[in-house]
């Protein structure tokens, strides 16, 4: 056997020597050149033959990339990252000016035996007990999603196919031909991992990511999900280069990408399968009844896209069948894909071959799907329509009741917020309908994206301007335990925290079970490289579209849905009971979610509104007095934590360039020196040990840091107050009485600090007896300059020392200021500022004066 030097080699050539040559690719494969000769030998094959073969084919033992990119691993610092993300994007770069090639040649059954090794050995039965898994994403960078449909697209088979090419104006026809794995030792990625064969017979790896619901999954999960022989058509597929190990792999980004082909679907007309693959026969099976035994088993174990899966192939071949449409919109129902759960049971309940008892369970079904879109009108019509047919049934009574509140909630803008608060101590995701202020989004200047947020009528300190649910949120207790997810963002050039990472895939599962929201989402600000449109939101059409789960009917630009993200993303910090010790959040726990029109708020430090989450429920209110056409703003970063330069360089992840709020113009007015004389006296000092230090050093320390401001500024010195607010701890701890109105002092500077408008003691005497309207502080307007929680803390820690002064009237006073503070920035009544409060008021013994006057 020779194979000439100078001949192009095709694929047909590579699959009549695999068949003899497999042992000697696998020695090679494990860079054992001299085992891979002697069997070649054996085989009668010389040396310069297989020199020759590989000349020819010009890829084996070739390496793909030009070196292995820079390696991220949990727990970098932000220095390291600094230094391995401009690598990393220039290795990337680097790395694209490659030209494409041909893919490196292993034989199926190479590639057979080291799937199923690396399957068996970890992944068969999930993750070992106590191992911890690693998984590694890369985001941000340029993606191909394809907008082309599948009918405009030419079928393209591997021996066509180029490394490092995305293939446009093609699909690939494939199937699998193993049982998956989600993610192998020779490419740590968070991502599903698939052997498949073209019709000709040729193997490759497919990744998947971001395919609905198989985000922490397990791989018995993938079984029911993508089982063997199961064809895929990939649109306009990227044919990669391995980044790690040895195979190159079809890369899917999207899940709009990859269709899922049921037997009779048009691509397959005229396809001959080289290999027989007796599962795809067996998946062929689509009967009504053999389609419902398996559906319903798959739902059985909660296994919800398997079971709609396998619904829809019965509905393929049997377009009629009312009790999978019905079973189908369960499913969907427990997917969250609303939208499909109400067009398949409007269909169910509008047949008239269904029987009664189907079209009711599927108007049940419908009800629930409208409540949670918020529909809640159209919901308690539904349900009102069950009751006629069960008058006594108590869970359609309960549904009845709740779409009825919602309704309330979405009218009066009225909600128990201290029930709610106690709820989202136990679940994060609240049953709350949403709630819209006088606000419309308009066209804004000098605001990336060209849009914000404007009253359209003057409002008021502390009204509510909207109540928000997320589009998507995760939380830490949402995802898997043992899994570690690393996930690098190009775009602000951070290692995002696994809830960020998870939030991708979350919200493309929800536009797949939702498609008409797709602009919704894509309308959002996706960065300054994106023209966006001019206006929001989107008019989306009240009907819904059908869900098909084997093909997603909109398409999804993953790069753009990153960069999305990236610019809208919240962190919704869930509100807790407030303790007299702050405590900070680390990074990597913190939740992460999409909400839509509180995306289109843009940012001052010192803004005119704040957002706060009772659970993942935003609410934003006004700080001040908003004037009908001003623009409302929030604080997307906090100036008490973050000193000027800090905030900008967050602000520049935003492209914000520079914030023109009062704060930012004051802090601009001192000059570098100053903010760097600020960092290196707090060096020794992180703000929470400061309390350990004596008054004497923290007196010194005071009037050196007030030094550092320019004269012409304000008063808000948000990084002062924490020295002051420490002054007035320590004096406190001398134990005497008569420090306690030096603690009250400096108490009351570090609020001044904060922004606060302190009165002046003619003030406060002439407000005795304390009425609400007469506060010892300025109420036209909270500062935003730190979130609620320190100034609530320093106002009953001013509370408390009245107290020990017996003057009851001043602890009334600023605990009447605590609770006005709270009511106007979360809003509530006493009892939920007793609720929030009570770590503190409990231990500095205001409880029962709490109780009695605010
Ligand atoms: C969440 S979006 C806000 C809505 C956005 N303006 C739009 O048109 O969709 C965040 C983006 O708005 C812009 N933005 C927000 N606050 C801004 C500010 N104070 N100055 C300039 N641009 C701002 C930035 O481009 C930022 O990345």
């Amino acid at each position: 056997m020779t194979v000439k030097n100078g001949t192009e080699p095709t694929y047909e050539v590579h699959a009549r020597l695999s068949a003899r040559l497999p042992l000697a690719l696998l020695h090679l494969t494990h860079k054992d050149r001299t085992a891979a000769i002697c069997t070649l030998n054996a085989l009668g094959i010389s040396p310069e033959d297989l020199q020759a073969y590989q000349d020819t084919i010009g890829a084996v033992g070739i390496p793909e990339t030009s070196t292995s990119p820079p390696q991220f691993h949990p727990g970098m610092s932000e220095a390291e990252l600094r230094v391995a993300i401009p690598r990393y994007k220039a290795w990337f770069e680097e790395d694209r000016k490659i030209p494409p090639q041909r893919a490196r040649y292993v034989s199926r059954q190479t590639l057979l035996s080291f799937h199923n090794r690396v399957r068996q050995a970890r992944w068969s039965d999930g993750l070992p007990q106590g191992e911890v898994s690693t998984r590694m994403t890369i985001s941000g960078f340029p993606r191909h999603s394809s907008i082309v449909p599948l009918e405009r697209l030419e079928r393209i088979c591997f021996s066509q196919m180029l490394v490092r090419k995305v293939h446009l104006g093609s699909y690939l026809l494939c199937r699998s031909i193993a049982p998956s794995c989600l993610t192998t030792m020779i490419d740590r990625v968070a991502s599903v991992q698939l052997l498949i064969e073209d019709p000709e017979g040729n193997t490759h790896y497919l990744t998947i990511y971001n395919f609905p619901t198989t985000s922490h999954c397990s791989v018995k999960y993938l079984d029911d999900l993508f089982p063997v022989g199961t064809i895929f058509a990939i649109r306009e597929p990227t044919f990669k280069a391995p980044t790690m190990g040895n195979y190159p792999i079809v890369r899917v980004d999207s899940p709009s990408d990859i269709i899922l082909v049921s037997p009779g679907h048009s691509v397959l007309k005229g396809v001959v399968w080289r290999t027989d693959n007796p599962s795809s026969k067996i998946l062929a099976v689509s009967t009504i009844d053999s389609c419902r035994n398996r559906g319903n088993a798959l739902f059985q174990a909660s296994h919800w896209l398997p079971a709609a899966l396998v619904y829809s192939r019965g509905l393929v071949a049997n377009p009629k069948a009312t009790v999978l449409l019905s079973n189908r919109a369960e499913a969907y129902l427990r997917l969250g894909f609303w939208s499909g759960t109400i067009a398949d049971a409007k269909r169910v309940r509008t047949s008239p071959d269904a029987p009664e008892a189907l079209r009711n369970k599927a108007m049940f079904r419908e009800a629930k799907a409208e409540y949670a879109r918020g529909n809640y009108g159209t919901a308690e019509d539904l349900f009102l329509q069950q009751q006629s047919v069960r008058p006594d049934d108590e869970v359609v009574k309960g549904w009845i009741s709740r779409a009825r509140k919602r309704q309330a909630e979405q009218e009066t803008g009225q909600y128990d917020w201290e029930t709610l608060f106690n709820q989202s101590q136990s679940d994060h995701h609240l049953d709350v309908a949403e709630f819209r202020g006088p606000i419309e989004v308009q066209q804004v200047s000098r605001r990336g994206g060209g849009r914000g947020i404007v009253a359209v009528q003057d409002i008021e300190i502390g009204q509510l301007v909207l109540v928000a649910k997320p589009f998507h949120s995760v939380y830490e207790r949402d995802l898997h335990p043992n899994e570690i997810m690393l996930s690098v963002d190009l775009i602000t050039s951070k290692m995002n925290t696994r809830t960020q990472s998870a939030l991708l895939a979350g919200v493309m599962q929800k536009l797949l079970g939702n498609p008409e929201l797709h602009g919704l989402v894509f309308d959002l600000y996706a960065g300054p490289d994106s023209s966006p449109p001019s206006s929001y939101p989107p008019v989306i059409s009240p009907d819904v579209t059908p869900v098909d789960p084997s093909q997603a009917s909109i398409d999804i630009d993953v790069a753009r849905l990153d960069a999305i993200i990236s610019f809208n993303g919240f962190s919704p910090s869930v509100l807790e009971p407030i303790s007299c010790r702050s405590k900070t959040r680390p990074e990597e726990g913190k939740p992460s979610g999409l909400y839509l029109l509180p995306a289109l708020f843009n940012h001052a430090c010192q803004s005119n509104a704040v957002w706060t989450c009772v659970g993942d429920v935003m609410v934003i209110r006004a700080t001040k007095r908003i004037i009908l056409g001003e623009e409302i703003t929030i604080p997307y970063t906090s100036a008490h934590s973050n000193p000027y330069e800090e905030r900008r360089a967050i602000l520049r992840q935003f492209s914000i360039d520079e914030c023109d709020c009062h704060l930012c113009q004051d802090d601009r007015k001192d000059d570098e020196s100053a903010h760097k004389m600020r960092d290196e006296l707090l060096a020794k000092r992180k703000s929470s040990q400061l309390i350990d230090a004596s008054t004497a050093q923290l007196l010194s320390l005071e009037q050196q840091f007030a030094a550092t401001y320019s004269p012409s500024r304000g008063p808000c010195k948000p990084r002062l107050a924490d020295i002051q607010h420490a002054i007035a701890e320590t004096l406190r701890k001398s134990g005497s009485k008569a420090s306690i109105p030096d603690a009250i002092e400096y108490e009351k500077k570090a609020l001044q600090s904060l922004g606060f408008i302190v009165l002046g003691k003619d003030a406060m005497q002439q407000s005795e007896p304390w009425e609400d309207t007469k506060l010892p502080i300025d109420t036209a307007q909270i500062p935003t300059a730190s979130p609620f929680e320190t100034p609530a803390l320093y106002m009953l820690r001013l509370a408390h020392d009245y107290l020990r002064l017996s003057d009851t009237s001043g602890a009334i006073g600023w605990l009447k200021t605590a609770q006005w503070l709270v009511a106007t920035w979360v809003g509530g009544d006493k009892m939920f500022f007793m609720r929030i409060m009570a770590p503190v008021l409990e231990e500095w013994k205001l409880k029962r004066l709490a109780a009695s006057v605010v």
